[in-house]
């Protein structure tokens, strides 16, 4: 006689799933003997804001790293375990790394435009990566990346000036037009307001809530309420683990771990 019982993995789910943009899988990082990370597990989701938070040295910037490969860069550092992005995995051989990161963007902590103009520190990328025929095509793409980086209104009538004469602010915009000119689907960013001032600090948060909309980002950061700001989950690593990963409003105000909550009460840190 046949179970009336259906088997459970023939349960349709009722919420269609997020799409799994990057898929870390047991990564470990190892700087010489040094591991400082111990089995990443972890899955980013197409257009979330995702943050990382955790004290200094827990091993948040050299996660991020991974996802880039821009920790082939550092000497003495080797990172064991998968990364895949759209379940490709990104340390394959037949990775092309210049495309990867072209495809995963990164801006640092400090602004760090070329010492060139500021209409040429859009233009390189897509010229590297011959993504405009003609002048026009390119003066497209500056145009439309430095409009959405928030940056067109105040440059445009000196795009030929050097991008190092911006302010601050000003230059990390610059850095974020930069990585949207070669049209990633990735973007990190590793603490990108630590160098700015608050105003300067809240025109980067409305932007990351309106460049979600085409990218996905992950971003690093000290500050707990920018976390929270801009964030749609937040992930707490200590000690090279990660301890907590969920939505951010319930990580903040309902931590599941005893050590995220001592984090967010500043208990240490
Ligand atoms: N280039 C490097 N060479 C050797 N050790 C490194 C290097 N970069 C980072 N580390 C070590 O790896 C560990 C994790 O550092 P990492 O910068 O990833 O942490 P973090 O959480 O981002 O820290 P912070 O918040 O201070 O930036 C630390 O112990 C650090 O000293």
């Amino acid at each position: 006689m046949q179970s009336k019982t259906q088997p459970t993995t023939a349960t349709v789910p009722d919420t269609v799933p997020d799409t799994v943009k990057i898929a870390a899988k047991d990564v470990k990082v190892f700087y010489g003997q040094n591991q400082v990370l111990h089995g990443i597990n972890m899955d980013v989701h197409a257009n979330e804001v995702i943050s990382f938070i955790g004290p200094s040295g827990c091993g948040k910037s050299s996660f991020l790293r991974c996802m880039n490969r821009m920790n082939d860069t550092i000497e003495g550092c080797r990172v064991e375990g998968q990364i895949l992005l759209d379940q490709r995995d990104i340390n394959a051989a037949n990775i092309d790394v210049v495309q990867l990161r072209a495809q995963v963007g990164m801006v640092f902590q400090k602004p760090n435009p070329f010492p060139k103009s500021i209409y040429e520190n859009i233009a390189y990328g897509p010229k590297l990566h011959g993504l405009a025929q003609r002048k026009a095509d390119l003066d497209d793409i500056v145009e439309s990346s430095l409009r959405r980086a928030g940056l067109w209104q105040e440059v445009k009538d000196r795009l030929d000036q050097p991008g190092t004469g911006l302010s601050g602010g000003q230059q990390q915009r610059l850095c974020i037009a930069r990585s949207i000119a070669v049209s990633p689907e990735i973007i990190l960013m590793d603490e990108p307001c630590s160098a700015l001032d608050p105003i300067a600090t809240s025109i980067i948060e409305e932007l990351i809530d309106e460049l979600k909309q085409n990218f996905t980002i992950v971003i690093v950061t000290h500050n707990m309420q920018q976390a929270a700001r801009v964030s749609d989950r937040t992930a707490f690593f200590h000690l090279g683990q990660v301890i907590e990963i969920g939505n951010t409003n319930e990580l903040f105000t309902n931590p599941k771990q005893k050590r995220t909550e001592d984090y967010i009460t500043g208990r240490y840190g």
